[in-house]
């Protein structure tokens, strides 16, 4: 058995540690010459927890960056968004995992944080811990030969490309000007754009344009990357890694602008709304795809109180709910949910849930009663009713943040 102790991380072990990490992710380690433009707050170890052998060899690995996260009903709360973990690969099965999840649990709760996030690279390691698919994403492709906007599409403004690196602050403005306007979606801290910079555009090969309102301000932002999609290696590719906008005209006139480009045959992009509408726009609807839909954002509710009283809830009788959570106690209890708010009651429940599946229902994508129909959470059919039109939102939740 491998001894091990679950500490913050020691300084001096930065390199170290991100080393591991992308050995485990089978990653290029970045070189030293990146290393060494990279600003050391990006790799701060604030907030980082690793495994150590007696001899003070890192084995295990995580760590995470604090953000806000967009709630249903507008509010923002304040959430740990877990970037990195990784166990090296001779020392795995042996609890390294489940002794850095406690630990970086605990130190959430400890920050007054409400709650903890992350993208998982499987979807079988994190329901033990408590945390729960919140949000799903979309895979998609455009034909772009075939896909042709319907006349009366609202656009407004200009698309023009940029040099991320010679106006750096250009994206983050246009994505606080963006807002997290839709539950899941996040804030992202500087040192997430330092970090985007350099290991995303720093690799090369992408590129990027900006969406500028009537008024000349930058409303919204696309980053993507030509690719080879034949035999021949002919680029006539193009992965769209991220985009945003402020509203739909905005984010249509970015399509517009991808489809305009010449010698492109098709568009792919990953981690898209589900219900992103280009169908509803083109011509010919079936030069638009969803290829794949699959788990995006992973939540668990570290205060199971406060993350209930910060969102809002449809129009039915309130709801007595049960939580259950093994690893953070002082969540386990009854609440009464209801559209005028949420109180800690002593009664007995009328829904149970494990902080996981309440992980699930709380930002509106998943429906009470699926959840009660698949055996995820236990109540009647009356009782699921009213849950589905309380925790129901007007459209599902997306993340739209790689981290
Ligand atoms: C947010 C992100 O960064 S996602 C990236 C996660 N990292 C990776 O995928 C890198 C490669 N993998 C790894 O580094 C490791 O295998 C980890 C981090 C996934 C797991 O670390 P371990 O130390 O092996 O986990 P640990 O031993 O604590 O396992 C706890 C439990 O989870 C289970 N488990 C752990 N990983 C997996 C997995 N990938 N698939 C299925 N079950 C798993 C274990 O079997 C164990 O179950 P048990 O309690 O019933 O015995």
């Amino acid at each position: 058995m491998t001894e091990f102790t679950v500490e913050r991380a020691r300084a001096g072990d930065e390199r170290a540690l991100f080393d591991l990490i992308a050995t485990a992710l089978h990653r290029p380690a970045p070189h030293d010459d990146l290393w060494e433009r990279c600003d050391p707050s990006v790799y701060s170890l604030d907030r980082k927890f690793a495994a150590y052998t007696p001899d003070g060899e890192p084995l295990g690995f995580t760590g995470s960056f604090r953000s806000d996260l967009a709630v249903p009903g507008g509010a923002l709360v304040p959430a740990a968004a877990v970037d990195g973990v990784a166990v090296r690969a001779d020392s795995t099965r042996r609890g390294i995992l489940t002794g850095l999840m406690d630990r970086q649990l605990r130190d959430c709760a400890d920050r007054g944080e409400v709650a903890a996030m992350l993208h998982a690279s499987e979807a079988t390691i994190y329901g033990r811990f408590g945390y729960g698919v919140a949000v799903k994403a979309a895979e998609v492709v455009v034909d772009s030969r075939r896909a042709r906007l319907r006349p009366g599409v609202p656009l407004s403004g200009s698309v023009r490309m940029v040099d991320p690196e010679r106006d750096p602050g250009l994206l983050p403005r246009a994505y606080r000007r963006v807002g997290p306007h839709r539950p899941g979606m996040m804030t992202r801290p500087d040192a997430w754009w330092q970090r985007g910079r350099h290991l995303v555009l720093g690799r090369g090969g992408h590129h990027a344009a900006v969406h500028f309102d009537d008024a000349g301000e930058p409303d919204g932002f696309v980053v993507y990357k030509p690719a080879a999609s034949d035999h021949h290696g002919h680029v006539n590719s193009l992965w769209v890694r991220e985009l945003h906008g402020a509203d739909l005209g905005v984010r249509l006139n970015l399509w517009r602008f991808l489809l305009s480009i010449d010698l492109i045959e098709d568009i792919h992009a990953g981690g898209r709304p589900v219900d992103e509408p280009l169908d509803l726009v083109l011509t010919d609807p079936r030069a638009f795809r969803i290829t794949d839909v699959e788990d995006s954002l992973w939540l668990r509710l570290v205060d199971v109180p406060a993350a209930l009283a910060a969102r809002t809830y449809g129009a039915a009788e309130p709801v007595l709910v049960g939580v259950t959570d093994r690893q953070l106690p002082a969540n386990s209890g009854c609440y009464r949910v209801g559209p005028d708010g949420v109180e800690r009651v002593s009664a007995d429940p009328e829904l149970e849930v494990d902080v996981e599946t309440l992980a699930m229902l709380y930002l509106g994508h998943w429906r009470a009663s699926l959840l009660g129909q698949t055996g995820r959470l236990g109540a009647n059919p009356d009782v699921l009713a009213r849950a589905d039109v309380l925790f129901t939102t007007a459209e599902p939740p997306w993340n739209g943040t790689g981290f």
